[in-house]
């Protein structure tokens, strides 16, 4: 241990999003693809614990199921935000992992996020919204979507975002207990890469889908097993690379009454909309 904590913060939230479509729109020199997508935040979280330490090390000191603390994106966001500042502070950390791992939910870059804000806050860094998406780039796609933290259509790779205005909304999130590894998705030779772009005034009105929904439904059957059994109940789709399904309802009863009926062995909650992340205000 390095020395006594100095402060904590407790159960801060790591909320997930939903891809209400996303639209792969080309590819980069680098093998990254370019995608057009629509963020939505939702209230299902991990929720992470911080005591800062004196001596600079960085820990995770709970075990997390299939999730080695020195691959733990909490980690490597709390190592890299010391480098980029030259912090000389650390931190254990305590992840209460409840977003299921590859789902397509985020969980992973929502942590990173979340652990970029507090540390931030905690280790009194000040490094402003911009700079610390742009850091959190460089652990995942989805990093600077979280730490802008409002619905965005986001474009580029997951770094270009135009925070967008929603009506508040009800979800079934439904996981058929698969875990998609989002390398392979974009990998596949039959994914559709050239959909053709959207103009931002225009998403609203158009026709969408998840290109990478017929991949991961033919490499992973869960997944669309899980599409045709939500799809019974309201029209149903697959968020990020999978394996999640979702469908907005109408109302929390709705939302209720199809989460009752989830067969067994899946998952499924009822998830609200969220219109900030938690931990916006902390950030200039
Ligand atoms: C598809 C999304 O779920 C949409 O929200 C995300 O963009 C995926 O983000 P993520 O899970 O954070 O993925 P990353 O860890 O950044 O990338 C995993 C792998 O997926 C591929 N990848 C990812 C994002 C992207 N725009 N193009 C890609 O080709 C790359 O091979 C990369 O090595
Ligand atoms: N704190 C973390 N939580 C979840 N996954 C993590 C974490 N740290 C590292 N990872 C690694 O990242 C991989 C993908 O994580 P995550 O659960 O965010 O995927 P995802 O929900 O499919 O995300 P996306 O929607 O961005 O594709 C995991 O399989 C795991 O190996």
């Amino acid at each position: 241990m390095d020395g006594a904590a100095v402060k904590c913060l407790a159960a801060c939230p790591a909320p997930a999003k939903l891809n209400v479509f996303l639209h792969v729109t080309g590819r980069r020199a680098d093998g990254y693809h370019l995608l057009q997508s629509l963020f939505r935040l939702i209230d299902l979280a991990d929720s992470l614990d911080f005591e800062v330490r004196a001596g600079g090390g960085v820990r995770r000191v709970n075990s997390v199921p299939g999730l080695a603390s020195e691959d733990d994106l909490v980690v490597r966001a709390a190592r890299l935000l010391q480098a980029e500042t030259g912090c000389r502070l650390g931190a254990d950390i305590t992840l209460d992992k409840r977003l299921p791992l590859g789902a397509g939910l985020g969980g992973g870059s929502s942590d990173a996020a979340t652990t970029l804000i507090a540390l931030n806050r905690l280790w009194g860094t000040g490094v402003a919204r911009e700079r610390l998406a742009a850091i959190g780039l460089n652990l995942g796609a989805d990093v600077p979507f979280f730490i802008h933290g409002s619905d965005a259509l986001v474009e580029g790779i997951g770094e270009v975002l135009t925070p967008v205005s929603l009506p508040t909304a009800h979800f079934v999130v439904l996981w058929p207990g698969v875990c998609v590894p989002t390398g392979a998705i974009f990998a596949a030779p039959d994914l559709t890469r050239n959909s053709e772009p959207i103009r931002i005034a225009d998403f609203a009105s158009r026709a969408t889908r998840n290109d990478l929904q017929a991949v991961a439904c033919r490499l992973y059957p869960e997944v669309a097993a899980a599409i045709e059994w939500l799809g019974q109940h309201a029209p149903a789709r697959m968020t990020g690379s999978g394996a999640c399904v979702f469908a907005q309802v109408d109302s929390a009863t709705a939302a209720a009454d199809i989460v009752a009926a989830c067969p067994q062995g899946w998952r499924a909650w009822h998830a609200r909309s969220l219109s900030r992340h938690p931990l916006h205000g902390w950030l200039d």
